[in-house]
């Protein structure tokens, strides 16, 4: 393809990216992927150039762009080789025609820079280093390290090694025979937060594909009852396979019905020593995996997700035995999802205490600490334990 053809194709794709986060349609990557797929034309050196001027143009606007050609005409403002690829060539882009709207750079859409004043958002738009968390049922980091020329340990997580290179791991030993999986090294930490034990009973109650749920079957050495809750059909569906991959035999799936998740869960009531509520968010601790993901929140999801988030909490403390603890996480770096959700369920339940920190990273947030990349190097999150009354 020639440079022209590239710019056209990355000009078709932001279209499709942008109408996707108008009508809650797929992430960007899924859509790049079923791009090539009808494209077979297109090479890997044509595929990779492509792809890094969309995220290029996707990294630079805070706001959603009016349209791909005008994303792209924005970053032409800034590189000086894309602006002569306008050039009306048989598979190029138009040439330009004065007044023609170009996406002004900013980091974040208007209506949420403020509410990110404590964050590093620039940091937020980072390429995100691939990590991965060692199953201790299965390796030690060490054999891990030896094995992944370049891996380092990751900073503050135990189990976790950074890739120098990205890898594609799904295809390696390692990931195969269960002894790694792709993990943050936040979500690690978040899973460390829980401080599992064997023998203890743990519920997952938002445990989506069961990263973190993995996480806590091998902190429990395969040794008590961990039960991993979630409303999706489709997530849940992809824990059994991964937990037999890892080898972790003490976990129990529970598909919720939404809005009735209680009536699911009542056997479970005062009966966890501790309950994870890694509840769904507005994912701005995820920027730099899914920068696209500014342009899809509204003041009012954000205000769907922040009730939710009310409502997983209350139930999830239903079930936590005396003395126990509930961990809460968002990926999100908003105090409407964090620090102030802790804040109103300690005020709604004056007898509940904010329980240890964990030691090492994070700054401090209300009830809880947030992890974020521009100052610990992880994706972005709020995390706060509390310990129900004896
Ligand atoms: C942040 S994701 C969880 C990620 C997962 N814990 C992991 O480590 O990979 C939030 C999850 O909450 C689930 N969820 C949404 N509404 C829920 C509800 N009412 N009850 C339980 N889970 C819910 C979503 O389906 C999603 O999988």
């Amino acid at each position: 393809m020639t440079p022209a053809a590239r710019l056209q194709s990355a000009i078709e794709l932001l279209d499709a990216i942008i109408a996707a986060a108008c009508d809650a349609g797929p992430a960007a990557d899924t859509v790049i992927a079923g791009y090539f797929k009808a494209r077979r034309y297109a090479g890997s050196g044509d595929r990779r150039a492509i792809r890094e001027l969309v995220y290029r143009a996707i990294r630079r606007a805070g706001e959603r762009p009016e349209s791909g050609r005008a994303a792209l005409f924005g970053l032409a403002g800034e590189d000086a080789s894309v602006r002569p690829l306008f050039d009306g060539s048989p598979h190029g882009p138009a040439p330009i025609v004065p007044g023609e709207p170009a996406t002004p750079p900013s980091l974040a859409p208007a209506w949420l820079a403020p509410k990110l004043g404590h964050v590093n958002v620039a940091a937020l738009l980072e390429r995100a280093p691939l990590d991965l968390r060692v199953n201790t049922l299965k390796a030690s980091r060490d054999d891990v390290l030896d094995e992944l020329p370049g891996a380092m340990p990751t900073r503050f997580a135990p189990h976790g090694a950074r890739l120098a290179e990205p890898l594609p791991i799904e295809q390696h030993p390692l990931w195969r025979d269960g002894a790694v999986e792709v993990q943050d090294e936040g979500s690690q930490l978040i899973a460390l937060a829980c401080r599992a034990a064997a023998g203890q009973t743990i519920v997952d109650l938002c445990a989506g594909a069961g990263g973190k749920t993995l996480a806590l079957a091998a902190a429990m050495g395969g040794e008590g009852r961990l039960v991993a809750c979630d409303t999706d059909r489709a997530r849940l569906s992809r824990l059994p396979p991964r937990a037999e991959r890892a080898g972790a035999t003490n976990i129990e799936t529970r598909l919720l019905d939404p809005g009735r998740e209680a009536e699911a869960l009542g056997d479970l009531a005062g009966a966890a020593d501790c309950v994870l509520v890694d509840a769904p968010c507005s994912g701005t601790g995820t920027w730099r995996r899914n920068p696209e993901a500014r342009w899809r929140l509204t003041p009012d999801r954000l205000a769907r997700l922040t009730a939710l988030q009310a409502r997983l909490v209350a139930l999830a403390a239903t079930l936590v035995r005396p003395g126990g603890r509930l961990i809460y996480a968002v990926c999100s770096l908003l105090d409407e999802e964090g620090a102030d959700r802790m804040a109103a369920f300690l005020d709604a339940h004056p007898d509940w205490r904010a329980g240890r920190r964990f030691p090492g990273p994070g700054t401090d947030r209300g009830a809880g600490v947030l992890l974020s990349p521009g100052a610990d190097g992880t994706d972005g999150f709020f995390v706060a334990s509390v310990e129900s009354p004896c």
